[in-house]
């Protein structure tokens, strides 16, 4: 029986539509591996000719979030520099960082958004695409991130360190174990809530249950970076659903709604308090971040609520998972080193003399193993898994021989280079020792919060909680780890933007054996 004329003609468009994407697609690869810009960069055919290389090792590969760890192989078998996607380059050389991450002021350096744009955040400073807008926006932060604005804040970080002190004191009168990574998330959402918002979140005055569920709830935020990368629209269109439905498909974008929304919230109420509108009573005792951006000198377009919220939520995703990772990552290489636990210990009792009184950021930040110790942290939490991507508009760059025209994302990324033995005499050794003694090149090329007009905003606010905490854990506690796996509690096997542990990570749990806080 002959086909129906309806079907035949459907079949036969459907036909010339596949030959149509054949010939496009067969002309794209061509073009790609032969005559683009980049056809002369070593890697291979696959990710040179389709973006699905990478989202394949990313998105669908097990456990997710591969690629990172795979273009480690790649450059042992192509060399330090790679194609790594049609159209972008990855150096894996950390002599070659000040190049392309350069302060040089003439330079021109653009965000490559693709990279920028699972924050979904996409007017943040974080996410700014040009060089002079980023400039502008990011002049009006600096201020309050600077050394001397975190050192005149430093009693509202104190006051959370203490908060922390005595919720552990309290865990250890109670013989309880204490999930450490959950509470440090507490700690750090605290601190920047406080810092930036005049207002703590509160996650430290609740019990440990609460500080477990912040922390899953940040967890979950970054765990959805692989797939808001390439479909940043997804977790607004989630979010858009029905409750009942959203916590059946993706639990993990419910959960941080209630986070969003209060930052929305604030944003909302200085923005209005701005334009005079606002009639509720003003609940902040200082001035914030939010203040201070709708008080600069930035054009009223840059004052919108949207803007603000987007800059305020970077805020407290940076902020948070950031500093609590290497806390517990210091927390626990310092624990299994009883050596270095001990020198660590000896130089904190001379320094601060009563186990109760927390130390000054300026003080501790002069102890010479403290800083290596905190600098050692640093490196082999190589904390940013995801690859830092920085276009050149106006300049080619080169790399030894080989020249990458202007216009190209560039990559490198901390992970493979902190954790990369020709940089670092055996990488995975928590080894404070090779901080101290004469400068080294070691130190010219170790950039934990990377460099240039682009550096971290928080690198302050984070040193400050850092030294701080980490000087009080240890002056006053004694910790011993309960049931915890290196491979999987600890080791970071998934790119989530952070290095993310094996989903069957039960956590750093710690049990406290001494509180000089009480004996
Ligand atoms: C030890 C903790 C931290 C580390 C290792 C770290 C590291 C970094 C790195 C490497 C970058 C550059 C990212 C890129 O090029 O895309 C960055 C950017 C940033 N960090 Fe941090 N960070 C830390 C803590 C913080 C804190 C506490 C804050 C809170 C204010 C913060 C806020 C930011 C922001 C807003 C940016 C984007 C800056 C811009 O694009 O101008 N970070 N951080």
């Amino acid at each position: 029986m002959a086909p129906l004329p309806i079907v035949a003609t459907i079949s036969s468009t459907l036909l010339l539509f596949l030959v149509a994407y054949i010939l496009y697609a067969s002309i794209v690869v061509i073009y790609r591996l032969f005559f683009h810009p980049l056809a002369h960069i070593p890697g291979p055919k696959l990710a040179a000719c389709t973006y699905l290389y990478e989202l394949y090792f990313n998105l669908i590969k097990a456990p997710q979030g591969q690629y990172v760890f795979h273009t480690k192989k790649l450059h042992e078998v192509y060399g330090p520099i790679i194609r790594i996607n049609p159209s972008e380059v990855q150096v894996n050389d950390i002599t070659w960082y000040s190049t392309l991450f350069t302060s040089s002021g003439k330079a021109r350096r653009e965000k490559h958004y693709p990279q920028a744009r699972g924050s979904d955040t996409p007017f943040s400073t974080f996410a700014t695409v040009s060089h002079e807008l980023h400039r502008k926006r990011r002049n009006a932060l600096n201020p309050f991130f600077s050394k001397r604005s975190v050192t005149e804040l430093q009693p509202i970080i104190k006051q959370e360190i203490e908060k922390l002190c005595g919720q552990l004191s309290k865990c250890a009168e109670n013989d309880e174990i204490i999930k450490i990574d959950a509470a440090f998330i507490a700690l750090t959402m605290d601190v920047i809530s406080g810092y930036s918002y005049g207002k703590a979140f509160g996650c430290l005055d609740e019990p440990q249950r609460s500080w477990i569920h912040w922390h899953k709830v940040m967890d979950d935020l970054f765990e959805f970076f692989q797939v808001s990368k390439p479909l940043p629209w997804l977790g607004n269109v989630l979010q858009a659903l029905p409750e009942w439905a959203t916590d059946r498909i993706a639990p993990s974008t419910t959960a941080y709604a209630g986070l969003k929304s209060d930052v929305f919230q604030k944003a909302l109420e200085v923005t209005e308090e701005h334009r005079g509108a606002y009639d509720g009573k003003p609940s902040r005792e200082r001035r914030t971040i939010l203040h201070e951006l709708v008080n600069s000198d930035l054009p009223e377009s840059e004052k919108s609520v949207r803007r603000l919220f987007d800059e305020g939520f970077v805020l407290v995703i940076a902020g948070a998972e950031t500093s609590s990772r290497i806390l517990m990552t210091l927390l626990y290489y310092v624990i299994i080193n009883p050596k270095i636990h001990a020198r660590l210990r000896t130089e904190l009792e001379e320094a601060i003399p009563d186990p109760m009184v927390l130390g000054e950021w300026n003080h501790l930040e002069s102890l010479p193993y403290l800083k290596a110790v905190i600098k050692e942290g640093l490196r082999i939490a190589a904390l940013l898994t995801t690859r830092l991507t920085q276009i050149a508009p106006d300049e080619a760059l080169q790399y030894k021989n080989t020249i990458i025209p202007a216009g190209t994302p560039i990559s490198l990324n901390q992970r493979l280079l902190f954790l990369d033995p020709h940089n670092f005499k055996d990488p995975d050794t928590f080894d404070p020792d090779r901080w101290l003694g004469t400068e080294n090149d070691m130190e010219k090329h170790f950039w934990p919060f990377s460099r240039g007009p682009r550096n971290c905003l928080g690198m302050n606010l984070a040193a400050a909680e850092i030294n701080i905490t980490i000087a009080a854990l240890f002056r006053r506690f004694e910790f011993a780890l309960h049931d915890v796996v290196y491979e999987r509690d600890l080791k970071p096997t998934r790119d989530c933007f952070v290095g993310h542990t094996s989903r069957q990570s039960k956590g750093l749990r710690v049990k406290i054996t001494k509180d000089r806080g009480r004996s």
